[in-house]
């Protein structure tokens, strides 16, 4: 208790008496205790009261689609442009999902250079593997404990030493992060060359396991102008991986730029750089001290959910009239659709995320279903549901970018995929007649 000023006539009234016996002080710090805790578990009660009226006003959107069809990145946009403050306390946290997916692009590379180097020194397309690439995939090596490390940050909230060798797993072993299949044993029927491609296992982390507070841990408000203090240094574990990325900086360079490297995972139809969170053209830019994630890194930063993540935003912009909101992101894959009911009764609106692009693509979980053809199977599915009649629904089409870059630049026909398509094979005719199929859908 602190010391009692004489002028301070309440302090006066609350203090020990001055010939307070042993016995009566015990007994009296024993009764402020307890009183201290009936104080705080009232204080707890007030604010869970608090926050369950809120969570009752606020606006419920429930974010659904498909798995990788981008429902966390447009709940990412919401927060960035309408609840900018939490984004900007966040901002600075994203640094460990964006160096976890860097590393994990360097790892998959540098299994699939293992794999060739132990079956031949000539590497696909007849480009010589020297030791030059052993000696780069040993220097590299310290990037699989920060792997292991950040995962267990994410699955665990505890954060293992970067330094303790049990962790660090050879690159044959982590093959299952690459798993390489044959692809003409699992997708016979389709016209594919009988050569090995490598299906990528992405890092999951669980709705329960309490990632979220991993990214809220290391909110630290001096970050969010977009400057760090040096005076910092380890205070946050990422810091460390910081320290060891910045030390094999200019191997992940020389990898990525690599002749050898670049036909070998073209022989393997493996374009890292098309898939989710691909940061290695960033290196210069990521793998600095100090470095502070950007609006963009964050949305392109990629953490694949499992169960439904509950995000609570404070709207500070915007037209919203209620400023509560909760947005749901579910796990798309078809196993985890049925986890999706129970939020159906609650929520104000729907929000479906139907990615374009995906006119070529088959789903991860079967390899015969088309993804854009599930898509619309999905959002039909829900526009009949009898529970969501009174929810509003809203159809975000997105990925429009890759569906151009997939029609003008890789000159693919939609046609060739979808054969009940017959439209012309450009933009607008590829959005016009989805949209209106959609719209169709969901008034029929
Ligand atoms: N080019 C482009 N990429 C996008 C767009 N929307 C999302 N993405 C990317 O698509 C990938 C998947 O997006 P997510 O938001 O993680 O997908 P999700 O629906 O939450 O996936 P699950 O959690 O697996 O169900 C990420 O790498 C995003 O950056 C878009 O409009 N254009
Ligand atoms: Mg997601």
């Amino acid at each position: 208790m602190p010391a009692s000023d004489s002028t301070d006539t309440l302090a006066q009234k609350i203090a020990p008496p001055q010939d307070e016996s042993e016995a009566a002080r015990h007994a009296r710090i024993l009764q402020e205790t307890l009183a201290y805790e009936v104080s705080k578990q009232i204080d707890a009660e007030i604010r869970a009261c608090k926050a369950a009226l809120r969570k009752k006003k606020a606006v419920k959107v429930l974010v659904l689609g498909q798995a990788e069809s981008g429902k966390t990145t447009t709940i990412k946009n919401f927060q960035m442009q309408y609840a900018r403050q939490s984004w900007l306390e966040e901002r600075h946290s994203w640094r460990a999902v964006i160096y976890l997916n860097l590393v994990r692009s360097v790892n998959l590379i540098t299994d699939i250079l293992s794999v060739e180097l132990d079956e031949t020194s000539t590497a696909a397309d007849g480009v010589t593997l020297s030791d030059q690439h052993q000696i780069l995939l040993l220097r590299l090596s310290p990037l699989r404990r920060i792997q292991a490390s950040l995962e267990d940050l994410f699955a665990t909230g505890t954060f293992p030493a970067l330094r303790d060798d049990r962790r660090h797993s050879s690159p044959l072993s982590v093959m299952a992060a690459a798993r390489i299949i044959r692809v003409s044993d699992d997708m016979d029927g389709l016209d594919l060359k009988p050569t090995y491609a490598p299906v990528l296992q992405e890092f999951t982390v669980f709705s329960n396991c309490g990632w979220k507070s991993v990214l809220g841990k290391s909110r630290l408000p001096e970050f969010s102008t977009g400057t760090r203090s040096p005076k910092r240094r380890h205070a946050d574990p990422v810091d460390e991986v910081e320290d060891l990325l910045c030390s094999c900086k200019d191997d992940i360079k020389a990898l990525w730029r690599d002749l050898g490297v670049k036909r070998s995972l073209a022989y393997h139809h493996l374009r890292v750089e098309d898939s989710s969170g691909f940061f290695l053209n960033d290196v210069d830019r990521i793998v600095a001290r100090g470095y502070v994630p950007s609006d963009e890194d964050i949305v392109r930063a990629r953490l694949r959910t499992m169960g439904v993540q509950e995000y609570s935003l404070t709207l500070d912009r915007g037209e919203s009239s209620r400023t509560e909101w909760i947005m749901y992101d579910v796990a798309g894959c078809r196993t985890q659709r049925a986890a999706w009911v129970p939020y159906f009764t609650d929520v104000t609106a729907i929000i479906f995320v139907a990615p374009l692009s995906c006119f070529d693509e088959q789903l991860a979980e079967n390899h015969r279903v088309n993804r854009l053809q599930d898509s619309f199977q999905l959002w039909d599915t829900i526009c009949c549901s009898a529970l969501l009649a009174h929810v509003q629904m809203i159809l975000l089409m997105n990925k429009c970018d890759l569906l151009e870059k997939k029609l003008k630049k890789d000159k693919l026909r939609v046609h060739d995929y979808i054969p009940e398509f017959q439209g012309e094979n450009n933009m607008k005719t590829v959005t016009t007649c989805t949209s209106t199929l959609s719209c169709m859908l969901l008034t029929y």
